[in-house]
């Protein structure tokens, strides 16, 4: 029934479907409780006294009965559902996923525990920790008494996203959390809907327009200067330097202004407007504080023109929203957001600024058509290649954002934490300067000459695996259930019996299932013990990528299957394209831990986890995209044989 009412309503309506649940799970069982001695007197029959005692007893009993009988009615509901599981899972000769198996009713302890890691602990280190106690690689959360699968599993990550693919969508929870913010994009659609925007965006990323640098060019330039203006040592920036410190260069967030430079691109290809956030005030070293992702961009001055800052600001904290309900799950989030949506008001700056350029396109087209113009593909931005393809804008603004989204923070990660390494591994950054001075020279390079950059490649490759742009996801099971196949070798030796070995798992339908990245690719399992070790080199040397090649899923930044990223690409040609111009004139990437704001720094308990936690000296947080908390603050030192800018 629940299934049919959402299909009939808006995805987003998040009130409805959890007054539907409350209705089944409240409200259904005092009706059935209360028609019960109708019922029965009606049809006369002869109850037994305990029975009849209880139907007429006194109205001061009758809260607790009505609580009794609501826990029964859920007790038994809940019971039906694990027998069908049960015959459903037999039939298929499949054994259940583990469930955790919480102190407190509802695995409650479990939940408060996730939500302290998520606000102290290491990224996706809870997860881990579950996992190694229950000595599996996939797991029921079971919270609040609902199944939700998560799974490190590099086989079932690849059945989710390939090899199953028909058995899994994004889902009604998914939807629901982002449908403002997303709205009818291809993030949030599965079905048809996807098709057409799959079918109708990859034309658009054919190689013409991703060999095409000179748009890289512009805005990476803007940028070099930006960084130029910044790292040149000088007593009177006096906004950062502090009293009793050497003048040295100033620390600047990287993270911003990779973000910056990102979005300026970007929108470049997708609307053909420079938005031009790279001119905006940056955040101030020691001055600026946490943001909702990174650092604060600066309140602009109210008499000033907004340069697209709100509309950054409002964008991040939309992704920290979505984020924020996934974490506390399909019942809590909407009771919590029920009388307010904590996105409507970020959303409505976002359409504030982007409905403008969706109308114009639209208008634009008319007018090409009237005067009978036709231009090629290759020519146009993605907003008019929309725009050709229908007059919805409503459909048109949503593709936008979400081509925003894919485009924007994902490239802005992949370069914050290539600075990251360069920073910590100077030799590593040397390494890569070396190549980038052999095979281009001093000139900005060509599509030919970043294949050629293997040692940049191998880089990019080794921090999409520590630190992939999307380090966690989420799908659901259809409403049929599935088998996964065999799991990966992680704990393959710890399983009871060679015949409970055998039996492959059983995904229940209508289920959410989330996967994990992060954890698969620095799984020691799959990678070797060394597996938690920035090391490029494992990109290189034949007899280290063998595990790779013969095992491609283990490694998914772009995710696989028929929804494997459009963009992959250009993210690479971006990237290089950047860092070749950045190597070119720098050699020194030094982190500024006294820059960051207050609160970013990791946590002292840190030193005594396990893995990269260990040594880690920013703190990556996740909100639908990987970020260093506060912002990367670094200052970079120009080459004495760097290209004057
Ligand atoms: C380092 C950079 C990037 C990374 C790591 C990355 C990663 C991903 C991942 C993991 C997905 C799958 C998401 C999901 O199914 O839930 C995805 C999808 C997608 N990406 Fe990227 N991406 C990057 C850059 C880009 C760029 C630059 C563009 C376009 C300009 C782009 C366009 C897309 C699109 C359109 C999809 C949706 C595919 C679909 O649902 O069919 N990506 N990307």
């Amino acid at each position: 029934m629940q299934l049919t009412m959402m299909s009939m309503t808006n995805p987003g309506n998040y009130r409805l479907r959890l007054l539907l649940d409350l209705f089944q799970v409240l409200v259904l069982p005092v009706i059935v409780l209360s028609s019960f001695p109708h019922i029965i007197n009606n049809i006369n029959i002869p109850l037994p006294l305990p029975l009849s005692s209880f139907f007429s007893s006194s109205p001061s009993l009758s809260l607790p009965i009505h609580i009794l009988f609501i826990f029964l009615w859920n007790t038994a509901l809940r019971l039906l559902n694990s027998l069908s599981q049960s015959f459903d899972r037999h039939n298929l000769g499949a054994k259940p996923i583990p469930c955790v198996k919480g102190k407190w009713p509802g695995n409650i302890d479990v939940l408060l525990r996730m939500m302290q890691s998520f606000k102290r602990g290491y990224i996706l280190d809870v997860y881990l920790q579950l996992f190694e106690e229950y000595r599996c690689t996939t797991l029921n959360l079971n919270i609040l008494w609902r199944d939700h699968i998560i799974t490190m599993d590099q086989e079932h990550t690849k059945f989710v996203l390939a090899t199953g693919f028909q058995h899994f969508w994004r889902g009604r929870y998914q939807k629901e959390r982002m449908e403002r913010f997303l709205g009818r994009g291809i993030f949030n659609r599965d079905d048809e809907v996807w098709s057409m925007h799959r079918a109708n965006t990859r034309p658009f990323f054919a190689r013409e327009r991703i060999s095409d640098f000179h748009s890289f060019e512009t805005f990476t330039s803007r940028t070099l200067d930006i960084i130029s203006n910044l790292s040149t040592p000088s007593p009177l920036v006096g906004s950062y330097h502090q009293p009793h410190q050497p003048i040295t260069s100033a620390p600047f967030d990287a993270q911003d202004l990779f973000s910056r430079f990102a979005l300026d691109t970007s929108s470049s290809l997708l609307f053909g407007q420079n938005l031009d956030t790279l001119s905006s005030p940056l955040p101030i070293a020691f001055k600026s504080r946490m943001g909702p992702k990174g650092s604060e961009p600066l309140t602009q001055d109210p008499d000033s023109p907004d340069l697209w800052g709100s509309f950054a600001h409002a964008f991040e904290a939309a992704q920290q929203v979505t984020t924020h309900r996934a974490r506390l799950g399909s019942l809590v989030w909407p009771i919590l957001e029920f009388f307010k949506d904590r996105n409507k008001g970020n959303v409505e700056v976002i359409h504030r600024w982007l409905d403008p350029l969706v109308e114009q396109a639209i208008g634009n087209k008319k007018r090409m058509m009237e005067s009978g113009v036709v231009s090629p593909i290759g020519e146009k931005t993605f907003l008019e290649h929309l725009a050709d393809s229908t007059d919805d804008p409503v459909m048109i603004r949503d593709q936008l954002l979400s081509l925003l989204l894919a485009s924007r923070d994902t490239t802005a990660c992949l370069l914050t934490f290539v600075t990251y390494f360069m920073a910590i591994y100077p030799d590593i950054a040397q390494k890569m300067r070396t190549e980038v001075l052999e095979q281009c020279g001093r000139n900005p390079s060509t599509y030919e000459q970043i294949k050629n950059l293997r040692y940049m490649k191998a880089v990019l490759n080794e921090t999409l695996r520590l630190y992939p742009p999307v380090p966690l996801n989420v799908r659901e099971s259809r409403s049929s259930s599935s088998v996964f196949p065999r799991s990966d070798p992680t704990f393959a030796s710890t399983s009871s019996s060679s015949s409970d070995m055998d039996m492959p798992l059983y995904m229940p339908g209508s289920t959410p299932i989330m996967f994990l990245p992060l954890l698969t690719q620095r799984n020691k399992s799959l990678w070797g013990p060394d597996a938690d070790v920035f090391d490029p080199e494992r990109w290189i040397d034949p007899r280290r990528t063998a595990r790779f090649v013969a095992n491609p899923t283990m490694f998914t930044p772009f995710s696989a299957g028929p929804r494997i990223c459009l963009g992959q690409n250009y993210a690479y040609n971006e990237a290089s394209y950047f860092l070749v111009r950045l190597l070119q004139e720098y050699d020194t990437f030094t982190l500024a831990p006294e820059a960051q704001p207050l609160g970013s720094l990791p946590p002292s308990e840190w030193k005594s986890g396990k893995g990269r936690q260990v040594e880690e000296r920013i703190w990556p947080g996740a909100a639908l995209t990987l970020f260093v908390k506060g912002g990367l603050w670094v200052r970079f030192g120009k080459a004495s044989n760097s290209i004057p800018t």
